[in-house]
C-alpha cells in the first residue's frame, strides 16, 4: 500500500453509557465519561446511539433538537453545544452517538450523529440511513419509520493527522455496502453507535462487527448504551472493537464501562498483505460499489 491508511497510532474509547430520562443529567454524565476517557489517553471517543434519552419510537419527538441551520443556538440544541464543549475540553475527536433531530421546515425527524474535532468544531453529521423496522413475532417489533425519516448519504470523516473513518448508526451496520464504500474510499475504521436488543444482539451484534471488519480488512467499533432492565428497551451492551483480521480486540459486558483499544496502521497492512483480497477483486465480473452513484453530501 502506498500510503498508510492510519498515519499514527490512535487510542479509541467506546463509552457504554448508562442514560436515563433526564437529558440534562445524561449530558453531564456523558461529559464526565468523555473526560475520563481523555485522561486515559483516548484520541477518539465514541458515545452510543440515543445517548441522552431513552431509546424508543415514542421518545424521539420529546427529546428531539433542532440542528439546522448550523450551528444551532443553545436553546435549539443543548446536545450540540455540550458535545462540542466536551470534545474541546477532552482535546479529542468525539463521535457523539446519536440524538433525535427535528427539521422545522419539513416537520421531519431523524436519528442523527454529530462528530466534533478536538477544537470543538463540527466535522460531520450522519443521519441514520437505514431505519430500524423489524418484526420478529413474539420477540420484538420496532418501527423507527413511524416517526423518523432516513438520511441519504454515506458519511466519511477525515481526522487530521490520523486518516479517515466512517460513521453510521446501528441498523446501518446490516448493510455491507455502506461499510465497503467507506473502506474502498480509504477509511481505516468503521464506527457504529448502536443499540441492539436482547433478541438480535445475541445472534448478530458480534457477527456484524466481525463480518464488516473481515470483508473490508479495517477496524470496526460498535458502541452500545449500557443495559437497563428497568427501561422499556433493553440494549444488548457488549460494545466491542474488532481488528482488520476480524479478531475481537476488546468487548464489554452489559453494564456501564469504557472500552479502550490501540489501533495502528501496520496491522491493516499486515492483514491485507497476508490475505490480499484488496487487490484480488474482480471488477470485470461485478461492479465496485464505491464507484458511480454514491451520495456523500446531503
Ligand atoms: O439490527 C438490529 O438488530 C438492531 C438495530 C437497532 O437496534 C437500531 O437500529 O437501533
Amino acid at each position: 500500500m502506498a500510503t498508510k491508511l492510519l498515519k499514527k497510532p490512535l487510542k479509541l474509547a467506546l463509552i457504554q453509557l448508562a442514560s436515563g430520562a433526564d437529558k440534562h443529567a445524561n449530558l453531564s454524565h456523558a461529559r464526565q465519561k468523555v473526560l475520563e476517557a481523555s485522561k486515559a489517553g483516548a484520541n477518539l471517543v465514541v458515545l452510543p446511539e440515543c445517548f441522552n434519552s431513552p431509546y424508543g419510537v415514542k421518545y424521539f419527538a420529546k427529546y428531539s433538537e433542532t440542528l439546522l441551520p448550523s450551528p444551532p443556538t443553545k436553546e435549539q440544541s443543548p446536545s450540540y453545544h455540550a458535545l462540542s464543549e466536551m470534545a474541546k475540553e477532552a482535546k479529542a475527536f468525539l463521535v457523539g452517538g446519536s440524538i433525535p433531530e427535528y427539521w422545522e421546515e419539513t416537520k421531519k425527524y431523524y436519528n442523527t450523529n454529530l462528530t466534533f474535532g478536538p477544537d470543538g468544531k463540527l466535522l460531520a453529521t450522519h443521519r441514520k440511513v437505514h431505519l430500524f423496522d423489524i418484526d420478529i413475532p413474539g420477540k420484538i417489533t420496532f418501527r423507527e419509520s413511524d416517526v423518523l425519516s432516513p438520511g441519504n448519504k454515506v458519511t466519511i470523516i477525515d481526522l487530521p493527522e490520523y486518516g479517515r473513518i466512517a460513521v453510521a448508526i446501528c441498523y446501518d451496520v446490516r448493510f455491507p455496502e455502506l461499510a465497503m464504500i467507506a473502506a474502498r474510499k480509504g477509511a481505516f475504521l468503521l464506527l457504529y453507535p448502536g443499540a441492539f436488543n436482547l433478541t438480535t444482539g445475541k445472534l448478530h451484534w458480534e457477527l456484524q462487527a466481525r463480518a464488516r471488519a473481515m470483508d473490508n480488512q479495517v477496524y470496526v467499533g460498535l458502541c452500545s448504551p449500557a443495559r437497563d432492565m428497568q427501561a422499556e428497551y433493553h440494549a444488548w451492551g457488549h460494545s466491542m472493537v474488532v481488528d482488520p483480521n476480524a479478531e475481537i480486540l476488546g468487548e464489554l459486558e452489559e453494564k456501564e464501562d469504557i472500552l479502550y483499544a490501540e489501533l495502528n496502521g501496520e496491522r491493516i497492512e499486515e492483514v491485507r498483505k497476508g490475505v490480499p483480497i484488496y487487490t484480488q477483486r474482480r471488477f470485470d465480473v461485478y461492479p465496485d460499489v464505491s464507484e458511480g452513484k454514491v451520495r456523500y453530501e446531503e
